[in-house]
Order: C-alpha cells, then structure tokens, then sequence
C-alpha cells in the first residue's frame, strides 16, 4: 500500500532533513578545520539536531515549497515518489548495514581528522563518484549546483553557500533543495532521478576541475553566522592616543590592567621622552619635605683648650651656616697638630719612663743589652790591661807591632781571655779608620759575645761548611757581604779554637787563597788564635768517630807563626792548688795531689733549691 500523498511528503520532506542536517554538519566541520583563527571548542562542536532542525524551520513552514512549488513539474513530483518508494523497500530488505556504513561515513565527515592527506582523498572520492555519475537531463537547478561548486571548493558543503538569513524566499529555499538533492543523488538512493542529477560530463569535468581552495573562498565568512562564542583571549584594541603627547610619569608598581594597551617596548613610558628639569631632578621624600639638619660640633675639650690659651671661642660648625664650603683649617695654637719639636721631644722622654716604670721586672731592651755588654768589655779591658804580664806584652808586641800571626794557649787562670781582649782594643785602635780589617771571630756565638764578635763560620759565609772548598767559594762569591769580608780583612782573630774542626781550617785556608787570589796561608790574612786544646773538643761530624783538632789541620803550622804558652795563672792565689789543677789538666795526677783533693771532701749543705750536677 502506498501511503497517501500527504504522507508521502511527509516522509520525503523527514528525509531530506536528514540528509540536510548530517550535510550541514559536515559543511561546518570542514570549514572550522580550514580556519584556524576559530577556537577549538567550536571547532569540534558540531551543530546539534534541534539546532538545525530551528535553522530548517523556515523552510519547514515553507513546506509547500517540496511538495508543490510553483516551478515544479508533475515529472519531478513522480520521480521523488518514487524515490521514496525504493528507500522504504531497501529499509524492509534489511539495509541496516548500508545506513550504518552511511552513518559511519557520515561521523567521518563530521569529525574529520586532522590530516590533510586523510580528508582530501575522501572528498575527492566523493566528489568525483559523484560527478562521474551519467546524467541525462539538464536542468536549471543543475546550473545552480555548479555555480555553488565553483564559488566554493570541494570542503564546503552545499548549504555553504546559501546563508540562513538569505533562506526566507521560497525560490532560494528550492535552489537549495535541489541543489542538495543533485549532490545526495550520488548515494545511490536516487539513481533513478533523472531531474535531480547534473547534466552532462563535460559540466561534471568542469566542476570538478573548479574543486579547489582558493583564498577568495571564505571572503563571506564574516557573514557566516556559527554558534560558537569569540574567544577573550586577546585584550580588545583601544584607540590610540599617538597624537597627543603623553606626560612622563613614574613608573607604576602594579601590573596593568588587562585593558590597557600592551606597550611594543619593555621601558616605562616616561622614558621615552627627554628628561625634565634639573629642578625637576631635587630628591623628593615622602611628604617632599628634607629632615632637619644634624648639627656637628667639635668635641667639648677642644673648645675648653681654646679657651684656656686665649683663643677666640670655638664657633659650632653646622651645616646651616654653608654646607657646601670647605672650613679652612685652624691655625690657633694649643692644638693637638700644632705641638712644637721641643714638646715631641719631651713626650718621647715621658714615655721611656714610663715604659720603664711599666716594667716591674726591669726587663732591659735589645739596645740596652748591647750597651751592657760593651760597657763590661771595656772595663774588663782595662782592667787587664792594667796588669799585663811580660808574657802576654809580648804577645801584644807580636801581633800589633810585628803583624805576625800567633797562637797563645795556657792553662786555666793565665789570662787568655785577657790578652785577647788587649790584643783586639789594640787592633781596633789600629784599624780605627777602617774597622772591616779587623775580624773578631770565635768556634761558639758564647765565645764571641764573650769577646763581641761572630762566629766564624758566619764570618766566613759557609753555612755549616759541608761542601767541598770549590763549592763554598761559588757560595762566598754569590754573597757579596761574605766576599767582601775576606776581601778587606786584614787580621783575623779566632777564640776557643780547641773546638774548631781541623778539615774546617784546612777549608778556610784554601777559601782564603782563592777568594784573595793570594798563595799564602789564609791568603795573608793575619791570625790571632788562642785556646786550650786541653779543654773543649771540636764537634765530630756524623760520619766522624772522632774530632780532628785544629793543630791537626794540614796548614795549622803554615799558618801560624808564633806558638805562646802562658805560665802564670793569674785566677788562683795558691801555688800548691794550681799545680793541683794543672795536673788534672794534663791527667797526670800524682798521689799527693789525690790525697790534697780527699781531704777537701765535705758533706755538703745547699739551701737554695738548687742541686750539684753531675758530669
Ligand atoms: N795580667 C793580669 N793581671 C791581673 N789579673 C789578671 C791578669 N790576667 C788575668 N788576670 C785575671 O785572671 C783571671 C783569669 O783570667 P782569664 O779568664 O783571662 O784566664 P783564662 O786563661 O782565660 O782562663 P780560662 O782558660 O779558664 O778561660 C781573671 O780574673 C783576670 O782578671
């Protein structure tokens, strides 16, 4: 049974919507995937059913225009009949399948990827099965389609080109029927459509020839009215206020507003424009208003001590009175830089004494130290030379008088030391014009600070003399004060020579003639020795068993050339106990003398603390 024409139109007119609601989904799917400017939200919002159906409103309520429009032909009429007639039958034959596969095909076109590569092949398939289709009749609603074809590429759909606020003429509204039912002629449904489907293949070439996109395509768009919301992203535009210039203003601390225009430079506005004034450049404070002056004065005493010699008043110096200016420098008398030389002389003698009086233990200086000790050599000197024997007067002859070089030796008590002493006043008295001649040295610093001397090696400059002559001469002559000294000296003086190492002499004999270019002993240089070899011992080297003396020395007797031996012990008073102690010197003790050193053994009584030591 058919059903009446009434509902038969209905039916049709159902389904055209359909097809017109998935096309229109997918026209506008195509279109957000072409334009990026629009946002993605509605990009991939597709328009809703009732949507469309109230954008088909009009041409539902334009009904008649399907049905029965005035340029509608009885034919056309007959042929949607029976259209609609076949799709019922595919619908009873159980062509579920083929519609789900439509609405597969269809989701795809809705939401179609993001791939160019996998919606143009699509398209164009479509497109081309649907041109390549043989049409038979042309009509004028077929020329209508192409036009639409050739204004648009192949990604708009059909309704693209007809605005919704232009759909309100029942012309239009047909066109656009018949132009949507020409392109859904392609599924097949409606092959039997004469009247519906595009005319020649030629026209279908042509067409598809003009599937392109060009960029004239979407010059209408701003016109396309799509439900979706202009995104707020971006601040709107204010007009711009170039013209007139704007005043420099210090910089604003909190952010601008999102209204405001976004500045093309990071600089603050005011410094785009030249700076203001010098008056413009003051320091300004909170209230613009400076905090009172901080008055500076000197210190009350200097103000007391003015005053107290006779000087004018001391003015407080403030910044009130001129700031800006120097204050010239006081040349008023009493003050702290104007003390005269006479006062600093005397400030200095006030802090001696009291540097002294600070002193509780009477710790003396180094300068002091030296004093005493020249003072208790000279006194000593005089002292022994007021009481010079013959023995030691000839030894004083010898050497000041003759210039010849001497050893003198004694026991314990002869008076060496004493000698020694005259000898070196008579020599300084000697060299008093040219004291580098004379060289007081001794084997230990005690024994030259005994006399005021050094030590010989470091008169000599040898350090510990380890190397080998040739070595220690590089070494004398790289110090110039050490070779100076061998240079100039004349006589040289060496004391307690009992612990100089004979290899050392030997050494200093063979420096002597190198650095002085001179074959003779010691180079010429005049020597004054004296010691005890029957007292300390030199020091043995590491690899040494045992000391070589002095004596030893292979140039002692080239060098020397008078040997002294004093007698006369001036220390003690009784004959019986020097003989006693000179015996022990020479370790040949007789038993009247073991017996005289018994009889002296006493218990002894110490109450200070102190104990014997024992050698
Ligand atoms: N000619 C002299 N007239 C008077 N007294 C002297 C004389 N010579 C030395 N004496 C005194 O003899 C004492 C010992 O003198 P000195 O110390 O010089 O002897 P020494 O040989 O150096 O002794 P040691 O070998 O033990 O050092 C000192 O007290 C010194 O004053």
């Amino acid at each position: 049974m058919c059903p009446p024409p009434s509902a038969r139109a209905f039916e049709h007119h159902e389904l055209l919507r359909g097809w017109a609601v998935c096309w229109m989904n997918a026209g506008l799917a195509r279109v957000l995937a072409l334009r990026p400017s629009l946002s993605p939200s509605s990009r991939t919002r597709p328009l809703s059913p009732s949507h469309i159906r109230n954008k088909l409103r009009p041409q539902q309520a334009a009904g008649p225009c399907i049905t029965a429009p005035a340029s509608a032909s009885a034919s056309v009429l007959a042929s949607k009949t029976a259209m609609l007639g076949r799709a019922k039958r595919d619908r009873a034959k159980g062509a579920d399948a083929s519609i789900l596969a439509t609405k597969s095909d269809l989701a795809k076109q809705l939401f179609p990827s993001s791939s160019p590569s996998s919606q143009q092949p699509e398209i164009t398939s479509w497109a081309t099965s649907a041109l390549h289709k043989p049409r038979s009749t042309t009509t004028p609603s077929t020329t209508q389609t192409a036009n639409l074809f050739r204004s648009r590429s192949a990604n708009p759909p059909p309704f693209s080109g007809a605005r919704p606020s232009s759909i309100n003429s029942n012309a239009a509204g047909m066109s656009r029927a018949n132009s949507l039912v020409s392109i859904c002629g392609n599924a097949g449904s409606f092959e039997d459509c004469p009247s519906l489907t595009l005319g020649t293949t030629q026209a279908s070439k042509s067409i598809f020839s003009s599937v392109c996109v060009n960029e004239d395509d979407f010059s209408d768009d701003d016109a396309l009215e799509l439900d979706y919301e202009c995104p707020a992203s971006l601040p709107p535009l204010q007009p711009s206020k170039s013209k007139t210039p704007l005043k420099a203003q210090p910089p604003v601390a909190t952010a601008a507003p999102s209204t405001s225009q976004i500045p093309w430079s990071s600089s603050p506005q005011h410094h785009m424009f030249p700076p203001n004034k010098p008056q413009d450049l003051k320091r300004e404070s909170a209230n613009n208003t400076l905090p009172p002056a901080k008055k500076r004065t000197l210190p009350k005493t200097w103000g007391e001590e003015s005053q107290n010699n006779d000087l004018e008043p001391m003015i407080p110096v403030t910044e009130d009175a001129n700031p800006s200016a120097t204050p010239m420098p006081s040349k008023k008398k009493g003050l702290p830089w104007n003390t005269t030389q006479s006062a600093v002389k005397e400030q200095r003698k006030q802090l001696k004494n009291q540097n002294k009086k600070s002193d509780p233990e009477g710790h003396l200086s180094l300068d002091e130290m030296r004093a005493v000790t020249d003072d208790h050599v000279i006194q000593k000197t005089k002292a022994s030379a007021i009481s010079l024997s013959s023995e030691q007067q000839h030894v004083i002859d010898l050497v000041t008088k003759k210039g010849q070089s001497v050893f003198f030796t004694g026991p314990a008590g002869t008076g060496k030391s004493v000698l020694m002493r005259a000898i070196i006043s008579e020599l300084k008295k000697k060299w008093a014009r040219d004291p580098e001649r004379l060289s007081v040295t001794a084997s230990t610093g005690l024994a030259a600070c005994n006399i005021g001397g050094q030590t010989l090696h470091s008169f000599a400059g040898i350090g510990l003399g380890k190397e080998d002559v040739p070595s220690l001469v590089k070494k004398i002559r790289r110090n110039a004060k050490a070779k100076n000294r061998w240079l100039r000296t004349k006589t040289l003086i060496i004391d307690e020579v009992s612990m100089v190492d004979g290899d050392l002499f030997d050494k200093l004999s063979q420096i002597a003639r190198e650095i002085r270019n001179n074959g003779r002993a010691f180079g010429g240089i005049q020597l004054v020795i004296t010691g005890d070899f029957f007292q300390l011992p030199p020091v043995p080297d590491g690899g040494k068993k045992e000391a070589k003396f002095a004596f030893d020395a292979a140039t002692w007797n080239t060098s020397i050339d008078h040997t002294i031996g004093l007698t006369q012990v001036f220390r003690q008073k009784d004959p019986q106990f020097a003989g006693m102690l000179n015996e022990m010197r020479l370790g040949k003790i007789s038993d009247d003398t073991v017996q005289a050193f018994k009889n002296l053994a006493r218990p002894l009584s110490f109450d200070d603390g102190l104990d014997v030591t024992e050698l």
